[in-house]
This record gives C-alpha cells, sequence and structure tokens, in this order.
C-alpha cells in the first residue's frame, strides 16, 4: 500500500498529511534542524576525533538541548519525543499520548559516522505530528552537506537511472530482506550511516530505495518519512502498511523508502523471504 501524503490508511488515519502544515511550522521545523546542524559541526571542529565515544555523547546532548530548548521557549504547548529526552520528552512520556502536536526528533541521527572524520552521512530531524492529521511538517539537516530538506520542497522523481537500481543500507546491520530486493531486481546494496541520510539520498535520486529491518525508534524515520512522502516518494512498513506515528511505544523497527515504481517489486521480494 502505498501510503500518499494526506491518503487516508486502511483504518481511517491519515499518517502523514504534510500539505496541511502552517508554513510557520515547516519553517520553524528547518530552523531546528539546521540550527543544531550549526552547534553539532562547531563540536566536530572543537573536540575533534580522538575520543569518538566522548564526541558521540557530547553532540547528543548539545544537540538534544538546543532542540528542546527552543521548542520549550517558541512552542511551550506542544508535547516532544526526543530519542535523548528525558522523563516527558522521552520514550517514557505518556503526555504526548493525549496531545494534538507532538515534535519527534533526532538530535543527531547516525552517531556512529558524526564521530568518523570526513563522514557527511549523519543528520538531524525535526517533525511535528498533529492528531487526527499525521506528519504535517519536517525538516532533515545534512549538517556537513550544507543542506536542510523539507516538506514544503518539492524532490522530483527523476528518470530511472541506466545502470543498476542502488539500494542504501545500513552500514553496520544491512538486513536480510535488502539482499532479496537486490536479487530480484539486480540492484546493488550501499553501505551507508543515518536512516535521514539514507531516505535523504533516496529523495536526491543517489540511490533508488531505502531498506530497513531489525529495529529502529520513530524518531529515526518520522522527519525523513515525512519529506519523503511529501515529494511523493513511496514509504511504508516492509510489508506495505503505512508508518504510524506517537505511538504509546515508539518503537518502528521497518521501513521501506524508494521510487514509487519500485515499491511493487521490493514489496514482493521482501515478501517472500517472510
Ligand atoms: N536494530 C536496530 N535497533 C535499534 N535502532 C536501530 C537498529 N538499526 C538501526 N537503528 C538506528 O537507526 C539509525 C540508523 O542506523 P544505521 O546507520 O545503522 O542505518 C541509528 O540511529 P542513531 O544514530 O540516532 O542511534 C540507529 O541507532
Ligand atoms: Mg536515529
Amino acid at each position: 500500500m502505498h501510503d500518499a501524503p494526506g491518503s487516508a490508511s486502511a483504518t481511517g488515519a491519515p499518517t502523514a498529511t504534510p500539505q496541511a502544515a502552517d508554513a510557520y511550522d515547516v519553517g520553524f521545523a528547518a530552523e531546528l534542524a539546521h540550527g543544531a546542524g550549526e552547534l553539532l559541526l562547531e563540536l566536530r571542529d572543537e573536540l575533534g576525533f580522538d575520543d569518538p565515544k566522548a564526541l558521540k555523547a557530547a553532540g547528543d546532548r548539545r544537540a538534544d538541548d538546543y532542540l528542546l530548548g527552543r521548542l520549550a521557549a517558541e512552542r511551550p504547548g506542544d508535547a516532544v519525543l526526543s530519542e535523548e529526552g528525558k522523563g516527558e520528552q522521552g520514550r517514557v512520556g505518556t503526555a504526548r499520548l493525549d496531545a494534538d502536536r507532538v515534535w519527534i526528533i533526532d538530535p543527531l541521527d547516525g552517531t556512529r559516522e558524526y564521530s568518523e572524520a570526513g563522514r557527511d552521512d549523519w543528520a538531524v530531524h525535526v517533525a511535528l505530528w498533529q492528531r487526527g492529521l499525521g506528519l504535517t511538517a519536517a525538516a532533515v539537516a545534512l549538517p556537513a552537506e550544507g543542506v536542510t530538506l523539507r516538506t514544503d520542497a518539492l524532490y522530483e522523481v527523476p528518470e530511472a537511472r541506466a545502470g543498476k537500481p542502488r539500494i542504501a543500507v545500513s552500514r553496520t546491520r544491512p538486513p536480510a530482506e535488502a539482499e532479496a530486493v537486490a536479487a530480484a531486481i539486480g540492484a546493488e546494496l550501499v553501505p551507508m550511516g543515518s536512516a535521514g541520510a539514507k531516505v535523504m539520498a533516496v529523495v536526491a535520486g543517489t540511490v533508488d530505495a531505502y531498506v530497513h529491518s531489525g529495529g529502529q525508534f520513530e524518531w529515526d524515520s518520522a522527519a525523513p518519512v515525512a519529506v519523503a512522502l511529501a515529494s511523493d516518494w513511496h514509504a511504508s512498513r516492509i510489508d506495505g502498511a503505512p508508518l504510524r506515528y506517537n505511538n504509546a511505544d515508539p518503537y518502528l523497527p521497518d521501513l521501506l523508502v524508494c521510487r514509487p515504481d519500485l515499491a511493487g517489486p521490493a514489496l514482493k521480494a521482501i515478501a517472500e523471504t517472510h
């Protein structure tokens, strides 16, 4: 099932409605993602790469403090679900379950790659979920590439590439399902860090698909998926079901983001592995 922007899912609940966004929220999401990215770049310069563990911890903390601070100051009535948040703003929080507006953020996605010199496959994710609408506004910053992608921009699906299709997979945890899709469509696997960087590589046309399974959380995919759906790319669970956000348990272990024409063959190849 293609979970198109604004479309109703099987149960009638829309999961992504980027066109319903207030331009004010999209601009704010982009400002936040960009701002956190600038701080992360500065921190890399300050600390260097000699102690990757310390750099990762400091990056998570600095980006999270910045995002939570701005959200508290500028959107005080909204709830937050952050990978790095504590209490109500983290995975154990319950206030967001009754809230009408919830910011789902990953202050530093691709933490491992952030701590490795020369790598640019890491990202900052900022998404807004609204009750009855799903994801309505989002931005993904790729600070080392100097770009911030957003739900109010159009990233058109290009013509199919001349050579083999390319499928982005986790550098450290490439799933068997991706191998099956690659075999079925004659594609090559492209290992890359960060869920955000991989979805943005799809949207930029650098790769044709991103297949993930085995574990992930809502903050890893919310903003990237909103950006992809807003430009009519395919994004779903690997069984074709819609991706749903702001669930009591934020575990959302798998996804497929790809060119719309590859969704059918990819979902078929995955189904055959299960
Ligand atoms: N099996 C798994 N369980 C939980 N999280 C996972 C996971 N596989 C990937 N992820 C998360 O998804 C993001 C992208 O992973 P990868 O780079 O391997 O593709 C990373 O986010 P963080 O960097 O924010 O922790 C990583 O932690
Ligand atoms: Mg992440």
